[in-house]
């Protein structure tokens, strides 16, 4: 029997996204319920961000420990201390803490995979089989997230290889690590499991960490290298055997052997099963949106996070989310929608300034236009670079800090339009960046914010005085 109900608004999806929404749009007066089908907190709570992160920063503080003289450093990693440390993190993989909040925040849950089944319809199905069927009285929002791509090449579906899931909830060590990909879990994951002993090797198509500046990628891949990892750029994965041993890969550079093989070769918005065909979509597709997240030729269906492929981030997704629940209400309740650029129910920021940290060793962070993208886009730019090592707060954190920072400046409006920085823990340094971008500061506004001295913030001067201060120019 399908049970039936009528609320104001149905999200299927309950990661950190979809959370989100739902959140907003009960504030602001709307009656919802959440569609989940595996747990509340999404990928992000249980095999993306949080794990990952717990795994690799004991191996960061360690190594920032070795480097300083007079802290005096016994032993290795202890890394079931790690893993059970990870395990706290994921909560043990039980989203009873999740469900908890969902209550609290007035937000209803129902169990199930969702699937639209028609106009503003969404019928969940539970794992015993029974049915929901949800009437959005105002509309129907998407976040069910991202897939990981598995590449079609010969024997590798056959050889059962690790996605992002596998890597971090691992609980022990391959010996050794075959990855395919070069993008950013390619290589948080060579971190990790290289500080824990693994014999790495990570294969790349082209070179890593395509999407920001060459710089950063170049310096985590000299760091990855001088811990053993072996990085094979401009590789193709040829065909992958599983045996008694592990896995045997043939590339364009050779035959590579691991006990274990790690597919991180991106994601695909997970649309593929969500009835899209129902209202008209193609299954499969990334659901295209305006800038209040509404689906393009739709009235009342959404699409916000991974699923809209508009940056695959938790932190901008979450942004969306505020904004996507808040139109949504207002929508609903005839209040004034504030769509224009930069206002309260659009993701301007998609488009000028997306942070993001890759949490290698050393860490990257960046946001905003690289100098190519900005470039291409016909910008007329200058390029400032500097050496975060002659920063005094930097050779103060640790006697070898090396590092290196590149702002970009739009010479035509005098405003930051990108920055990157590449270096032990410079992420806490791009919230600055982000904020000038988003604010569009004039350079010569920029002089008058002083940083502390002596921390590494202090980049933010130097970066200024290599420019010149405008007014004097
Ligand atoms: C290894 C890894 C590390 C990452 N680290 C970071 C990081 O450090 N920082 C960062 O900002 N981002 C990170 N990301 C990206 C981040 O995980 C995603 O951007 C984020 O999880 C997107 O949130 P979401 O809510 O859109 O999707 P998800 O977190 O994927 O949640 C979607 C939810 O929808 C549910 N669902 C899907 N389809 C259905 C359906 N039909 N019916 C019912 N429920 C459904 C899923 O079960 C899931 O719970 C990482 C990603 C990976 C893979
Ligand atoms: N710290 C963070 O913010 C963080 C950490 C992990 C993941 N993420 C997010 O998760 C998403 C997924 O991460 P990812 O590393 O899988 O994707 P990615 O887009 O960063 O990298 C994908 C890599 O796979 C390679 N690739 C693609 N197709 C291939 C093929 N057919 N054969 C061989 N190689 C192929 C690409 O060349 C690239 O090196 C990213 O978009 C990222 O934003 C964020």
């Amino acid at each position: 029997m399908t049970k039936e109900r009528e609320v104001d608004l149905v999200v299927i999806g309950a990661g950190p996204v979809g959370e989100n929404v739902a959140d907003r749009a009960v504030k602001g007066g709307l009656e919802t319920v959440i569609v989940e089908r595996e747990l509340v907190g999404g990928e992000c709570s249980y095999w993306a961000c949080m794990p990952s992160k717990a795994l690799l920063r004991p191996a960061q503080v360690l190594s920032a420990a070795r480097a300083m003289p007079g802290v005096a450093v016994a032993g290795e990693l202890d890394v079931a201390a790690v893993l059970r440390r990870r395990d706290s993190f994921t909560s043990n993989w039980s989203d009873d803490g999740q469900v908890s909040w969902l209550e609290s925040a007035g937000i209803d849950l129902v169990r199930g995979h969702g699937r639209l089944s028609g106009e503003r319809e969404v019928t969940a199905t539970a794992d015993d089989g029974s049915t929901t069927l949800l009437r959005a009285r105002h509309a129907v929002a998407v976040a069910t997230g991202s897939v990981p791509n598995l590449p079609d090449i010969p024997g590798l579906r056959e050889a059962n290889p690790w996605s992002s899931r596998e890597a971090t909830s691992a609980k022990s060590v391959p010996e050794s690590l075959a990855i395919i990909g070069g993008g950013v879990v390619a290589l948080e994951m060579a971190t990790a499991f290289a500080s824990f002993g693994s014999a790495v090797t990570v294969i790349v198509r082209g070179t890593v960490l395509g999407g920001v500046e060459s710089f950063a990628g170049e310096r985590v891949a000299e760091s990855l290298r001088s811990r053993g990892v072996a990085i094979l750029t401009d590789t193709e994965t040829l065909s992958v055997e599983r045996n008694d041993a592990g896995v045997r890969i043939e590339t364009s550079a050779g035959t590579v052997t691991a006990s274990e093989l790690l597919v991180a070769a991106g994601r695909s918005p997970a649309t593929a099963d969500l009835g899209l065909e129902q209202v008209g979509l193609d299954p499969g597709v990334r659901l295209e949106t305006d800038d209040t997240l509404r689906v393009a030729g739709s009235e009342w269906l959404y699409a916000v996070g991974d699923v809209n492929g508009r940056a695959l981030l938790t932190h901008q997704g979450k942004y969306q989310a505020r904004a996507a629940g808040d139109v949504i209400a207002a929508r609903a309740k005839g209040r004034p929608v504030d769509d224009a650029p930069w206002g309260a129910h659009v993701a301007t920021a998609d488009h000028a300034a997306v942070p993001q940290v890759v949490f290698t060793d050393p860490e990257v962070a960046a946001v905003g236009l690289t100098a190519d993208a900005a470039r291409a886009q016909g910008k007329t730019i200058r390029v400032v670079d500097y050496d975060l090592g002659w920063v005094a707060g930097a050779s103060l954190s640790r006697d070898d800090y090396q590092g290196a920072a590149r702002m970009i400046v739009d010479e035509d409006r005098g405003v930051m339009i990108g920055a990157t920085f590449v270096g032990p823990d410079v992420a806490e340094l791009v919230h600055a960046a982000t904020t000038a971008i988003v604010g569009q500061v004039p350079i010569d506004r920029l002089w008058h914010a002083v940083p502390p001295y002596p921390t590494v913030s202090e980049i933010w001067l130097r970066l200024l005085e290599e420019y010149g201060r405008p007014s004097s120019a």
